[in-house]
C-alpha cells in the first residue's frame, strides 16, 4: 500500500534583497510504499534537503502536493502542524539535536510528553525499543556521557518512540565512524524489516546500500531509481557507485 506520494512538487527560493530565483525542486515525483526503506541521494545542491524539508512539514513547496496516506499535508492546518510533525513522523538528523539537560530517557520520551502520554504508557513503550536498539544501560546517563553512536541510536528511539508512520532521516551517519555507522545502519535495516517506513537521505554509498530502493535526484527532478532486489550488500553498493558516477559525468556535460 502506497504510503507517500509526492506529485508534481516543485520549490523555487526567492532571494530576500535580490529577488533572484532559484529553483530547487523542478518537478518531483516518487511513490513509498508501507515498510518500504528508499535512500535518495543526488549530488550537493541537487534539492534532497528541500525535499525532505517539504515533506517534514518544516517548509512549503510551490508547487504540487505531498500525500501521506492519501491525505494532502498542505490540507493540514497552522495549529495542527506542529501536533502531526510530532506524532506522525520520526527525524533522525545527523547532528543528533539531543537536548543537553535532559537525560536520555527524557530526550527519548519527550515527544511523549509534548503530546500528554500517560506516565505508564510512556514506560510500556520505552524498554522494548531502548533493548532493541542496545541502550537500555545508558538512560539515566546525559548525552555527553555516550558515544557519537549511541547519541543517534537514542535519535532513533525518540524517533521510534512515538510509533510514526514514516521515520525522515537526513544523513544520519554523516557524524558517526564506519563502525557507528554500519551498527546504526544495521538497526535502521532491523526496524524496517519489521514494517517501520525509512526515507533517509545519504551521501554514503554505503549507507544507502541498507535500502531497498535508491532514487537518484538531478537538478531538482528524480533521475533515476535502482531497486536492490536479490542483490548483495556489495553488488547492490557498486550499482550505486555506478549510478553516481553516470549522474556526475552527465552533471558535468550540462555545465
Ligand atoms: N533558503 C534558501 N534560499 C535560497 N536558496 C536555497 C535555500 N535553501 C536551498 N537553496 C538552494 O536550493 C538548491 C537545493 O538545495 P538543497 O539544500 O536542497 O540541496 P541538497 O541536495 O540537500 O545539497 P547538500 O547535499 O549539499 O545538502 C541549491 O541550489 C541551494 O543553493
Amino acid at each position: 500500500m502506497t504510503l507517500l506520494k509526492i506529485k508534481n512538487l516543485k520549490k523555487v527560493y526567492t532571494a530576500r534583497f535580490s529577488n533572484q530565483k532559484t529553483e530547487a525542486l523542478k518537478s518531483v515525483n516518487f511513490s513509498v510504499k508501507e515498510g518500504e526503506f528508499v535512500s535518495i541521494m543526488g549530488e550537493s545542491g541537487s534539492g534532497k534537503t528541500t525535499l525532505l524539508n517539504i515533506i517534514s512539514t518544516l517548509d512549503d513547496a510551490t508547487g504540487g502536493e505531498v500525500y501521506l496516506d492519501g491525505n494532502p499535508l498542505s490540507a493540514i492546518k497552522d495549529k495542527e502542524i506542529s501536533a502531526f510533525r510530532r506524532n506522525t513522523l520520526g527525524f533522525v538528523f545527523q547532528d543528533f539535536n539531543l537536548l543537553d539537560n535532559f537525560t536520555i530517557k527524557d530526550n527519548i520520551l519527550l515527544p511523549l510528553v509534548l503530546s500528554r502520554t500517560p506516565v505508564d504508557e510512556m514506560e510500556r513503550r520505552l524498554m522494548p525499543i531502548v533493548k532493541k536498539l542496545g541502550i537500555e544501560t545508558h538512560i539515566k546517563k546525559f548525552p555527553y556521557e555516550v558515544s557519537g553512536g549511541q547519541k543517534q541510536r537514542v535519535a532513533v528511539a525518540r524517533a521510534l518512540i512515538t510509533q510514526p508512520k514514516i521515520i525522515l532521516a537526513d544523513e544520519p551517519t554523516g557524524a558517526l565512524d564506519s563502525k557507528a555507522s554500519q551498527n546504526l545502519m544495521e538497526i535502521l535495516k532491523g526496524i524496517s524489516e519489521i514494517g517501520q517506513t525509512i526515507l533517509m537521505v545519504t551521501h554514503s554509498t554505503r549507507a544507502a546500500s541498507y535500502s531497498n530502493r535508491v532514487l537518484f535526484i538531478q537538478d531538482g527532478a528524480v533521475y533515476h531509481e535502482i531497486y536492490r532486489g536479490d542483490q548483495t550488500a556489495e553488488e547492490f553498493m557498486d550499482r550505486i557507485s555506478q549510478s553516481l558516477k553516470v549522474l556526475s559525468d552527465r552533471g558535468e556535460k550540462d555545465e
